[in-house]
């Protein structure tokens, strides 16, 4: 059948299979021939394999992205489960990385993947964005973030960012074309106030913005290789919802001159991001005010706990958890303040024992409480619920 019929429009390509894998995608103008080669041609790092990770990695695989990084250091937590949909329950403990391969290389063979299991650093990063075209920051952390988009910008690697927590998401594509990097729109960290962890997170919500990120992939990678020829337009999309679901887009300005990553005067070269940790640490995270240098506060053990319930039943014992968080478990001796309202309590006397989840909110609360106290003895639980679940009562749920 030799040149009897012409289906690769001289490039051949992409096999039988592939026809047949991407038609339903392939047949919209936009993308035809060319823009699956495109798409098959391109190779995408995805830093974080978590509830943003997954579902972008998820679809920009089964779209045929020719080659797809996974950059994660972490195993898989049971309470990944409800948002990070490419691992399961037979996964727990397992390597995020892997075990997200083995779910992509069963859902697109064609895929070539490759596993780094480790966490993004000053010092490995470099190296490896290099390999990748487009880079999608999937991480939850300032630090992180920083990093990656100045590794971006020193590399001039397009970077799509997302992130999400509770019921809204934000998404912006930084570094590309004239499009600011991420220190442009954020030239100072600042001190991180929330977390997924501490606020929550909806499965969907987080999957939407990873969803998202995927799209923007797709249309980037036929952007970059000419296939779309519209000119780009650097903006920020939010999501919110809660009642209703809303979408806005926000048009952003350019790069910025004075910016200390990508702008005339940049500061934040390969060798000192490299090799000034502890300088380079402070442009990318701010430590709390409240937390630095303070007096050390007295902490008891669970165990320590345990018996002062029995011996003490009387004393005041506070939990500062949010009410729903209070709701899903807690220590009958234990009334709920949460931390909003310690603010106004300056009438305990005596011992007074605090506990959050963790014992990091419990600090905070001991701190104040002292303050409005002074006549007290006022300390905390050291781990909070989760201590006292592993070392007094195993039972005791975590969440
Ligand atoms: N420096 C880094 N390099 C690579 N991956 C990172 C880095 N920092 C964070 N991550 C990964 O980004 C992912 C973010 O996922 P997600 O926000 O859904 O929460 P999580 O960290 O898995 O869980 P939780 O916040 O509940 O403990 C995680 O898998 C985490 O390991
Ligand atoms: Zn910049």
């Amino acid at each position: 059948m030799e040149n009897i019929s012409n289906y690769n429009d001289g490039q051949a390509t992409l096999t039988g299979e592939e026809y047949a894998r991407y038609g339903r995608q392939m047949i919209m103008p936009e993308i035809g021939l060319p823009g699956q080669l495109a798409l098959k041609n391109s190779s995408v790092l995805i830093i974080g394999v978590g509830g943003l990770g997954c579902p972008a990695a998820q679809y920009i695989t089964a779209a045929g992205i020719g080659t797809i990084g996974l950059l994660d250091g972490d195993v898989v937590d049971k309470n990944n489960l409800h948002r990070q949909v490419l691992h399961s329950t037979s996964k727990e403990g397992m390597s995020k990385a892997e075990s997200a391969k083995q779910y992509l290389q069963d859902l697109n063979p064609n895929a070539n993947i490759l596993t780094y299991v480790e966490y993004a650093s000053p010092q490995n990063l470099f190296e490896i964005i290099s390999a990748y075209d487009i880079v999608l920051d999937c991480t939850d952390n300032q630090f992180t973030r920083y990093l990656i988009s100045d590794v971006c910008v020193w590399h001039g690697k397009p970077l799509i960012s997302a992130s999400a927590l509770q019921f809204e998401g934000q998404l912006c594509v930084y570094n590309y074309r004239n499009g600011p990097c991420y220190r442009c729109m954020f030239p100072n960290p600042t001190p991180v106030v929330t977390s997924c962890s501490k606020s929550g997170i909806l499965g969907p919500v987080v999957g939407t913005m990873g969803t998202m990120q995927a799209l923007e992939t797709i249309k980037l990678a036929l952007h970059m290789k000419g296939i779309n020829k519209e000119p780009f337009v650097p903006f920020i999309l939010l999501f919110h919802t809660f009642r209703f679901p809303q979408w806005k887009h926000i048009r952003i300005r350019s790069r910025q001159q004075s910016c200390a990553a990508c702008g005339p005067h940049k500061m934040l070269t390969r060798s000192f991001i490299e090799s000034s940790p502890s300088e380079y640490a402070t442009l990318c995270d701010a430590v709390p005010k409240t937390e630095k240098n303070l007096n050390p506060i007295k902490r008891i053990t669970p165990r320590e706990l345990a018996n002062l319930i029995r011996e003490s039943p009387s004393m005041t014992f506070l939990d500062v958890r949010e009410p729903v968080q209070y709701g899903i478990c807690n220590l009958p001796s234990f009334k709920n303040v949460p931390l909003s309202e310690v603010y106004s309590m300056n009438d305990l006397s005596g011992k007074v024992c605090v506990i959050c989840r963790s014992g990091n909110t419990s600090q905070s609360a001991v701190r104040t409480l002292q303050e409005l106290n002074p006549g007290a003895e006022i300390f905390d639980v050291i781990s909070g619920l989760q201590g006292w679940s592993k070392d007094v009562d195993p039972q005791f749920p975590l969440y």
